[in-house]
């Protein structure tokens, strides 16, 4: 009875808990917040004390002295750390309602399609010991879909393709359920991983996360560039020869091939989703084509690449960064289509 009299003062909110951000929803009124899924950690006594979430979290990563943190508590798509998810959840749900005190909101979560019994109960009790007063959970295909504009409840065969952080989720889906869903755990941070890798070997340059996901939204393709090496990029890291501060000049033929490996997995996750298609959602999925979504939807070339793999058109949604957020919001508003969708989770 008490939960319910919170209710009363709290606004039902829906959450994208990325491994990259977080975007959080609240019923009425859009997206209210997007911001890294960073949590900055101060030793105190061997106690751990919060000291920035989000953006200014985000700011320290690689940066920190020694008694702090920058912690990314969402790993592949799942929580890779409990204690620091939670008080995640819980400073993005507080930040949402100005008075805190009165915050028992009904909580809608995004949950990878590929996440385990184990890891689904985990981000549940999360977002309740964070202050929820009933949580929900949505497949993150279904939410992506939901949120490009797709026909989710139509007798007509959709598949989506969700490029996040952490994971990459293909899904076929058909009258309000996944037909067909393959999750992989590479996405946006094995590329970022990738480009580390190839500048440690071939420059002898050490660069940390934030850099080369940089590198990646500036330069990094999904395929060779067609003219010569295209666009270079000055880094600074340091050398390992001699310890000091470097700078060096990448192109996007340099970064392009760094990720080679990743592009190629995500690209084999979607062929291995279209050969287990059942036939007649497959002849849909010939006229429609396949719907890119999250933030690997915007490096460069994907959407040529997919096209060039599959044969097939490929469309990249309005706002891949949101599309999560913005399905889960959607299916919020809707109770009954709310109801359907997360009794299949
Ligand atoms: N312009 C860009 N080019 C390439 N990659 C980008 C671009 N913009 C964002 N990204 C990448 O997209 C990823 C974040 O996407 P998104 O926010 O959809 O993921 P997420 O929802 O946090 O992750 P997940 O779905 O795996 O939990 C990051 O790896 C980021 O580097």
């Amino acid at each position: 009875m008490l939960a319910g009299l919170f209710g009363m003062f709290s606004s039902d909110m829906a959450i994208d808990l990325g491994t990259a951000n977080t975007l959080v929803y609240v019923k009425g009124r859009g997206i209210v917040l997007n911001e890294p899924s960073v949590v900055a950690i101060k030793e105190v006594g061997g106690k751990k004390q919060v000291l920035a979430v989000g953006e200014e979290a985000k700011l320290m990563l690689g940066r920190t002295p020694g008694n702090i943190q920058a912690i990314r508590p969402m790993r592949d798509g799942v929580i890779a750390d409990f204690e620091v998810a939670e008080e995640m959840i819980k400073h993005f749900i507080k930040k949402v309602h100005k008075r805190a005190s009165f915050a028992y909101p009904r909580v809608v979560i995004c949950v990878p399609s590929g996440s385990t019994a184990v890891e689904r109960k985990a981000i549940k009790e999360s977002a309740e010991l964070a202050g929820s007063r009933r949580v929900g959970l949505i497949e993150e295909p279904m939410a992506a879909a939901i949120g490009a504009g797709l026909p989710v409840t139509e007798p007509t065969g959709s598949m989506v393709v969700d490029i996040g952080g952490g994971t990459t989720e293909v899904a076929v889906i058909s009258l309000g359920g996944i037909v067909y869903k393959r999750s992989v755990r590479i996405g946006g941070d094995k590329m970022d991983e990738a480009i580390i890798a190839f500048i440690r070997r071939a420059h002898n340059l050490l660069i940390g996360e934030a850099s080369a996901e940089r590198i990646k939204k500036q330069i990094g393709s999904a395929r060779q560039p067609q003219d010569g090496e295209g666009p270079h990029m000055e880094i600074k890291g340091r050398d390992l020869m001699n310890g000091v501060p470097k700078e060096i000049s990448v192109s996007r033929a340099q970064i392009a091939e760094a990720i080679a490996e990743p592009v190629s997995q995500i690209v084999e996750a979607v062929k291995l989703a279209l050969e287990a298609t059942p036939p007649e959602l497959a002849a849909d999925i010939v006229d429609k084509g396949i719907m890119l979504t999250g933030g690997g939807a915007l490096l460069d070339s994907i959407d040529v690449v997919i096209r060039e793999a599959t044969g097939l058109p490929v469309t990249i949604a309005e706002e891949p960064l949101s599309c999560v957020a913005l399905g889960t919001g959607k299916a919020l508003e809707h109770k009954s289509a709310l109801n359907q969708l997360l009794a299949e989770v």
